[in-house]
């Protein structure tokens, strides 16, 4: 066993057990979810590591991070390819999210040290200063469309504050996130530091009610995200929510169209559309819009669906066979309520033998789509473009802004009065000018409306994982009124 990862009982091995992970239709692993023992085990355990770990200075806390972001660094390509197994993403996606996770280690790593207080000086020479400190144990609960890249997000600024963190990955994807806290011991953290339960909804109540987790944050869907809100109010724990969203892209007819087709493709297809901040609603201004879908229904129709382990793959197979049924429930709905279909929608069956049972699903754009379609109100989470045509741009805001969502946004114009206008007014936690998907890890990430609050990445993150205290220091007498 290795302390850092799950505890015996909850590690992911060979025993016959209800949750099992499949892949093109076989069993990756079994695993045995955590109990109430095992989860209050691995609370208590991460508390021990916390009182070694925020002793520490932010300098030796770097160091250690800095030495994990390295080993993700070496590791990269096998992670990686466990990562596609763990989730059926391409591999060429596969190793930039593993970059993006060993970043987000060094550029917390980076901050650790310079996490400081205030001083503010008070009449007679008393004064006060703050501290910033660490909540304790935090829990992370994860989705399966990012698995490595979420523990990293999660953990990489928790660590830096001086927290410790029990991680729970989804029980689609139990893989990954046991590598990282292998290489988290590997690095010097001290044991119990980052702790891996597995497990589903069960596991995950039962972290939220521990009453020595202080912090809960959670990446996944809404309905799901309130019910953690709920179970933390009873503790009085902070709560970061990373939900979904049904985000709007909108092109102007004034845009490069070369950029604006590159990025409604980056807003829908990534990791066959399984991705929360994607821009599945895509505003063309009327004008462009014959252009506009030529060329966007040519590229989607050559985009190489199939072994995601090949390099020449740019999309695999969907999470699960319930969640292609629900994909392929949603497009076979649209076409009920009036769209067309330009392109994929289908199950796609590739010709090596051993990948028939795959989830895979082709890639898709829907025409003629109005604003009260389901396939246009509601997250579908599959590789399925809505496009709407617009006229103006107080008619595209209003109608961009007409959803309970606001986890991203997106605009291509070449009128830069117009790009930052349209930022300003959308109603959402990112708004991306000329491009879409982009994640660098100095940037805060994080929704409006019900898709969540809380930040992941860039500075503002340390003020989720942490607390201020203030000390009030008199250097005079006690003035008292009794
Ligand atoms: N915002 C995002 O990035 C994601 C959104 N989704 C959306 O959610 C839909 C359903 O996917 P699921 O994996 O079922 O999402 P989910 O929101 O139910 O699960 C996310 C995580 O929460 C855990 N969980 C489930 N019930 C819980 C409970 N009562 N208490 C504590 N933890 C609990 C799960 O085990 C998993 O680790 C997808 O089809 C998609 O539309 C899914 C994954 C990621
Ligand atoms: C696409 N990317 C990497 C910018 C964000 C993914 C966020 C998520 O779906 O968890």
């Amino acid at each position: 066993m290795c302390s850092q990862t799950a505890l015996p009982s909850c590690n992911v091995f060979n025993a016959c057990t209800p949750l099992s992970v499949l892949f093109p239709g076989r069993v990756l692993c079994d695993m045995i979810p955590c109990g109430e023992e095992e989860v209050d085990e691995a609370i208590k355990s991460a508390h021990s590591a916390y009182l070694k770990w925020s002793k520490l200075s932010g300098m030796e806390r770097a160091r250690i991070m800095l030495e994990a972001a390295r080993i993700i660094r070496e590791r990269r390509d096998e992670i990686a390819r466990a990562e596609v197994a763990n989730n059926g993403k391409s591999i060429t996606e596969a190793q930039v999210d593993i970059d993006v996770a060993w970043q987000c280690i060094e550029y917390y790593a980076g901050i650790a040290p310079t996490l400081s207080g205030q001083h503010i000086q008070l009449p007679g020479g008393s004064f006060a200063y703050t501290r910033r400190e660490p909540l304790g144990v935090c829990v992370g609960i994860g989705a399966w469309n990012y698995p490595f890249q979420i523990a990293a997000w999660k953990s990489a600024p928790a660590l830096a504050c001086g927290n410790a963190m029990v991680f729970k990955p989804s029980p689609m994807t139990p893989v990954t996130a046991v590598m990282l806290a292998e290489i988290y011991k590997e690095a010097g953290v001290p044991d119990g530091l980052f702790n891996v339960v597995q497990g589903g909804a069960e596991t995950g109540g039962l972290l939220c009610h521990h009453p020595m987790v202080a912090k809960v944050s959670f990446t996944g869907s809404v309905p799901t995200g309130k019910k953690v809100m709920e179970m933390a109010a009873k503790g009085v724990k902070q709560v970061t929510l990373e939900l979904g969203g049904k985000s709007p892209l909108i092109i102007f007819k004034d845009c490069e169209l070369e950029n604006a087709i590159k990025g409604a493709l980056m807003a829908n297809f990534l990791t066959q559309g399984e991705v929360c901040c994607n821009g599945t609603r895509v505003f063309v201004q009327r004008e462009i819009m014959p252009q506009f879908l030529e060329e966007v229904v040519k590229r989607t129709k050559v985009i190489s669906v199939g072994d995601p382990m090949c390099e020449e793959t740019r999309m695999g197979a969907l999470i699960s066979k319930p969640h292609m049924e629900k994909v392929l429930g949603f497009i076979k709905q649209a076409k009920e309520q009036g769209a067309k279909v330009l392109c994929g929608g289908e199950r796609f069956v590739p010709s090596d033998p051993k990948l028939k049972d795959g989830y895979f699903v082709s890639p898709c754009v829907l025409d003629n789509c109005r604003d009260d379609m389901t396939c246009v109100k509601e997250e579908i989470f599959g590789p399925v473009m809505s496009v709407l045509p617009f006229d103006t741009e107080d008619e595209v805001l209003q109608r961009a802004n007409n959803t309970t969502f606001g986890l991203a946004s997106g605009v291509f114009t070449r009128d830069i009065a117009r790009a930052h206008r349209v930022a300003e007014n959308l109603q959402a936690g990112t708004c991306y000018i000329n491009n879409y998907n982009v994640g660098p890890v100095e940037v805060p990430f994080g929704g409006y409306k019900m898709s969540g609050f809380g930040r992941e990445n860039g500075q503002v993150t340390i003020e989720y994982y942490s607390q201020l205290k203030t000390v009030v220091v008199e250097m005079g007498d006690v003035e008292s009124f009794f």
